[in-house]
């Protein structure tokens, strides 16, 4: 039987935390401007462990309301609560210190009016520690994102598939297939970016719809089944790493991870039930 070692050596996955470093949302917002400027990487992120293993790496993290989806077994975002965001986005501030952390607001904690907006929005910021919400929708958000942006309250926009509206829409299919709906998907961005988001999350559209934002408007695009011209991409992390089933087209699996967390398990279960965990090793005994 060969010999399993585990490294022991936490440095390359968690770097030392450098204090004051921590990207910004000015900097994310002046990518647009430089062309000069590397696509900005972006990740969902929902624990303190993952948010350190990510964090090095990532310009900016997410806590994404598809937490209710990859974490609490629910089959839409619909459900996901404030205090859960709240829960969630505290644990992954606490795990990083490089990337700018952002937070989803959940379904029914922002659209009612913009000061319901702002008293949620700030509530997360306050609590979490992050600094930027996300929100979803266009024209009709314009107002609220407006508002939050002027009393302190940074905003990434999210247009085209808005999973939040789904029983609205019916399916999770790419938006833009039409004149109608193309011209709709542009006129929510250019309407979020002139509202004062820094940056707008673009997902699951027709590849020239997002071309034309990413050309129109003057804040970073952050392309999700969107287009390889966005200005950053952004996926959910238990999908590229290949954790979760049931994946959308525009997720490459760059990992096996559900594999290897089956085979590891498979291991052990064996082990107990042959008595070969534990060993001498991890047994504590009296000396001599
Ligand atoms: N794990 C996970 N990954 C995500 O990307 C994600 C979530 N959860 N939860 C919130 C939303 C929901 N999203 C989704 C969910 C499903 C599809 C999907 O199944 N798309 C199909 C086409 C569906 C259809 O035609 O009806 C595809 O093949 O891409 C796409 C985006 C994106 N977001
Ligand atoms: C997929 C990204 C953009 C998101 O909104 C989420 O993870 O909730
Ligand atoms: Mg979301």
């Amino acid at each position: 039987m060969s010999k399993i070692t585990i490294d022991t050596d936490t440095s390359r996955a968690t770097p030392a935390p450098k204090p004051g470093k921590r990207m910004t949302v000015p900097k994310i917002r002046a990518r647009k401007g430089d062309p000069e400027a590397e696509p900005l990487v972006m990740l969902t992120a929902y624990t303190m462990r993952q948010a350190q293993l990510l964090d090095a790496h990532c310009d900016m993290l997410l806590v994404g309301d598809s937490l209710g989806n990859v974490i609490y077994g629910l089959d839409s975002t619909v459900p996901v609560t404030i205090e859960m965001m709240i829960n969630h986005g505290a644990a992954v501030v606490r795990g990083s210190w490089h990337a700018q952390v952002t937070v989803d607001m959940p379904f029914g904690s922002y659209e009612e009016s913009k000061e319901v907006a702002f008293r949620n929005a700030s509530r997360i910021l306050k609590e979490t520690g992050a600094s930027a919400v996300k929100l979803e929708g266009g024209e009709a958000m314009a107002e609220t994102i407006h508002f939050l942006n002027a009393r302190g309250i940074p905003v990434i926009g999210h247009v085209g598939l808005t999973p939040q509206a789904i029983n609205l829409l019916g399916s999770y299919r790419a938006r833009g297939r039409d004149e109608a709906e193309a011209a709709k998907v542009l006129a929510d961005a250019r309407a979020v970016a002139e509202a004062g988001a820094f940056a707008l999350v673009i997902e699951g559209v027709m590849e020239e719809i997002a071309d034309e934002i990413t050309e129109s408007v003057d804040i970073p695009t952050i392309g999700i089944g969107a287009s390889a011209k966005c200005d950053g991409q952004v996926l959910v992390t238990e999908d590229m790493l290949g954790l979760f089933e049931r994946v959308p087209r525009f997720v490459k699996r760059y990992h096996d991870l559900a594999g290897e967390m089956s085979d590891a398990v498979e291991r052990y279960a064996a082990e107990v039930r042959s008595r070969s965990f534990p060993t001498d090793e991890q047994t504590y005994r009296p000396k001599g």
